[in-house]
């Protein structure tokens, strides 16, 4: 395992409580992650105390077929970009913690690659996914399968992380399939609109499968965490603070931390909404317009962010916004993710080259989410009547649809002062 960066291993170094600072950082490592969540959060920190000392074990002589019975078992649904990285993380936990089986499956959507391989078949030789997270390995522990039924089989904790577009047919497929009492969390930037209205992903799964959902969002651009560079996350939960530390327990590392926050519909829409500010950021970047245009479109997409979440759900804290989920991640978008990218040549190329286009060509098989995330504020805001309310998201949408040209960004996104 990398060792953090040493300006952050010594600020949190400082962080830690006297009787333990003198253990070198080496040391303290397999237990960095209960150290870390116990010093952002002293409530964690209790309840760990007493779960502490049988996670740091080992499971020395064998463990028992009773225990191993009732060691908890991880599937991580989706295997993309950021769905192997989360599954390299989480296996990396459940070798270190005694209460979770070490195997983590991985449901891969089955395709043929170049060589005529299988990617399930190519994954589980290298170690490594090959075409959306190459170079990497993932950990021993993890075991592609194709199979979405059998992925599923036995697992107490589903991880979701696929393009948000999919989640209804496989939520669809697996209607009937899951037991009540297993855990769900959604990696998923994304919403779906329905008749009814907005409908976040976190809803869908816990909806269709009857099962408790949590998320997890933040500034987490994939390629930087699979490198082992430190980051940090937000876990959204509802209600259960004791389900919400489990999922903090299984992904925190050295090198990503996670917070909980009792607020799931603010983070994930933060999560969900950036990706359209990102794809205004983009624009900015491709009519090269500079850094203080580009402050000016995340600030305004920002405010919108914030505004649309509470009018759609009272409930969401202004204090989200501050954490990893919400200005963290927008950041990290606007300067490097996907969306960013792909918006900055639809520009440049004065949008005569459609997003579909664009994306096939540039992300080979990995998929934006902010076109259709921007297609679905619109509906939203188009039939509650809101949209004078929110001109940078619905410009963003007019844009990507052809109806104004990437200029319109900075021209339509903010009201000016009447001259
Ligand atoms: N990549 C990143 O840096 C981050 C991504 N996310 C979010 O995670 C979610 C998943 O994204 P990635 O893992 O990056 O995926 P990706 O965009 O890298 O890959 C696309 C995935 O979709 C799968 N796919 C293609 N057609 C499909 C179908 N018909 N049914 C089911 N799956 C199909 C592909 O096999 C591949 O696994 C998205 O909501 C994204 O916004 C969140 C944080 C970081
Ligand atoms: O969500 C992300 C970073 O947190 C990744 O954003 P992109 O999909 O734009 O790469």
């Amino acid at each position: 395992m990398a060792s953090p960066p040493r300006r952050v291993s010594s600020l949190l170094y400082s962080l830690l409580p006297s009787s333990l600072a003198p253990i070198p950082l080496f040391h303290a490592l397999p237990i960095y992650p209960l150290l870390l969540s116990s010093v952002f959060s002293p409530s964690l920190s209790r309840s760990l105390s007493s779960s502490m000392a049988p996670e740091l074990q080992q499971d020395g002589d064998g463990t028992s077929a009773h225990a191993a019975l009732h060691k908890t078992k991880v599937t991580v649904v989706g295997s993309g970009n950021w769905g192997s990285v989360a599954a390299k993380l989480i296996a990396s936990n459940t070798l270190r913690l005694s209460s979770f089986h070490d195997e983590v499956r991985m449901w891969v959507f089955e395709e043929t690659l170049p060589s005529g391989e299988k990617l399930t078949d190519a994954i589980n030789r290298n170690n490594e996914n090959v075409k959306y997270l190459p170079g990497i390995k993932l950990g021993k522990n993890v075991v592609a399968d194709p199979d979405l039924d059998n992925a599923v089989n036995g697992a107490n904790m589903l991880v979701f992380v696929t393009p948000h577009q999919f989640m209804e047919g496989i939520c669809k497929r697996l209607v009937g399939k899951i037991k009540g009492d297993v855990e769900a969390i959604s990696l998923i930037k994304g919403m779906e609109v329905k008749m009814e209205g907005p409908c976040m992903i976190s809803t869908l799964i816990s909806e269709q499968l009857g099962i408790n959902c949590c998320v997890l969002m933040g500034a987490n651009i994939a390629n930087e965490i699979a490198l082992e560079k430190f980051s940090e996350a937000t876990v959204g939960y509802r209600e259960n603070r004791a389900i919400a530390e489990k999922w903090v327990h299984l992904f925190s590392t050295p090198y990503f931390i996670v917070t909980p926050v009792q607020d799931v519909e603010g983070v994930e829409l933060c999560g969900t909404l950036k990706n359209v500010v990102a794809i205004a950021a983009g624009f900015v970047d491709g009519l090269e317009m500079g850094n203080n245009t580009k402050a000016a479109i995340m600030r305004i997409g920002l405010r919108e962010m914030k505004a649309f979440s509470k009018m759609l759900f009272s409930s969401v804290k202004d204090s989200t916004f501050f954490e990893s989920c919400g200005v963290a991640d927008l950041i990290t978008t606007c300067l490097g993710g996907r969306n960013r990218k792909v918006a900055e040549a639809f520009a440049r190329g004065g949008g005569k080259r459609s997003f579909d286009e664009l994306e096939a060509e540039m992300l080979q098989g990995q998929k934006l989410q902010g076109v259709s995330t921007a297609k679905e504020v619109y509906e939203v805001l188009s039939h509650r009547g809101w949209l004078e309310f929110f001109p940078l998201f619905a410009t963003v949408h007019e844009i990507c649809i052809g109806s104004l040209p990437p200029s319109a960004i900075v021209e339509h996104s903010e009201r000016k002062p009447e001259l």
